[in-house]
């Protein structure tokens, strides 16, 4: 659906070119919510306001829907903006406009009679649960029902895209995840691909089906997030992703439970997609005759399915622990007996 090819975006300076975005090419898919990552300066707010050409580029080419953004004049430009909407981390809202005034506002803009203005309003307040705040003033709202308010009035021209710059980073986590289930929702509910940026991976793991992770100005790695998660391969990829486990093998720890006795076992266990959605302990435990004692790890959602690590240690007689082990793989979950913690 949009198609970024070779697109870079070169700042010249006094005495130096600053390359932000340097020849990212990327293919994202219609109806995908499609996640970029990076540590400050990476590039990632001029690659996202060269997708709507807040930024003009240097040189490369995007298309949306096999039209060239890059080469519209500006009245095709300001025509096809419409159908590219954005959201910001500072909400950008007009601050003498009611919560009403301001999703009406790119209506007005793009000429449409009131009474048909009123009708797509109150649908976008209905969609976003601002019903009951239409007349309030945006320094009324908390950050989240701001955040509310910038997204109905994106989505006021029915957009095809939805931009979002840093949209949760000024908010606390519970909001955060109260904004990003509206955002999953409205993907859903709409169709409507959603790019987004952010330095923070628990974004990227709780709503995206695919990421991007960038360093000066270049993509280094791209793929689904379940498979990224699971194997992430450059440097800058495994400290995002350590950021949401960092306690996931801490061999201090273990080390106690390591010991010679038969009748207990640690085992590292692998959960990849769907699988973890089970409840496995439970069941073995209700099985078999052995205690199962978990001792670290954590299992994480992605849009994909879940994936994580749980050490536990499994306490009973020999062969019951080796049925319960096979138990386990059989169920589409990895087993590792951990020796050397
Ligand atoms: N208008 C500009 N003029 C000169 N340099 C710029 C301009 N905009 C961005 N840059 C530079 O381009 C690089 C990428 O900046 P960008 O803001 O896109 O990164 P970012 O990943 O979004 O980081 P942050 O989250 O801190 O904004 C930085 O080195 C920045 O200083």
């Amino acid at each position: 659906m949009i198609s970024i090819k070779k697109l870079s975006k070169h700042f010249q300076m006094k005495d130096q070119t600053v390359h932000a975005v340097d020849d990212v090419s990327l293919e994202i898919e219609k109806g995908e919510i499609f996640g970029v990552i990076g540590y400050s300066g990476a590039g990632k707010s001029t690659f996202v306001r060269l997708l709507n050409r807040l930024e003009e580029p240097t040189s490369g080419e995007i298309t949306l829907d096999q039209q060239s953004l890059t080469q519209l004049g500006k009245n095709d430009l300001r025509k096809k903006r419409q159908k590219i909407g954005m959201i910001f981390q500072h909400f950008n809202l007009l601050w003498s406009r009611t919560v009403y005034e301001n999703i009406a506002f790119p209506l007005e803009i793009a000429g449409l009679d009131k009474q048909s203005s009123k009708e797509k309003v109150d649908e976008l307040i209905e969609l976003v649960g601002l019903k009951g705040r239409e007349n309030s003033y945006p320094s009324q709202l908390s950050g989240g029902q701001k955040q509310r308010v910038g997204i109905a009035r994106a989505l006021a021209n029915d957009p095809e895209v939805l931009l979002c710059d840093e949209a949760t980073s000024a908010l606390d986590p519970e909001t955060t995840d109260d904004i990003l289930d509206l955002l999953v929702s409205i993907n859903k509910k709409l169709k409507l691909t959603i790019i987004l940026i952010t330095h923070e991976m628990h974004v990227i793991q709780k709503i995206c089906h695919r990421v991007a992770v960038m360093e000066q100005g270049k993509v280094v790695e791209v793929g689904d997030v379940l498979e990224v998660f699971i194997n992430p391969k450059e440097k800058t990829t495994k400290r995002f992703v350590q950021q949401l486990s960092p306690l996931e093998h801490d061999p201090e720890r273990l080390k106690d439970f390591i010991t010679e006795d038969e009748s207990k076992e640690v085992v590292k266990l692998h959960f990849v997609g769907g699988t973890a959605r089970r409840s496995l302990i439970s069941e073995v435990a209700k099985q078999f005759d052995v205690y199962v004692n978990i001792l670290q790890g954590s299992i994480s959602q992605t849009q994909e399915g879940s994936y994580g690590t749980l050490f536990v240690e499994l306490d009973g007689e020999r062969k019951v622990i080796e049925a319960s082990m096979n138990y386990i793989r059989n169920s589409g979950v990895e087993v590792e007996v951990v020796t050397n913690a």
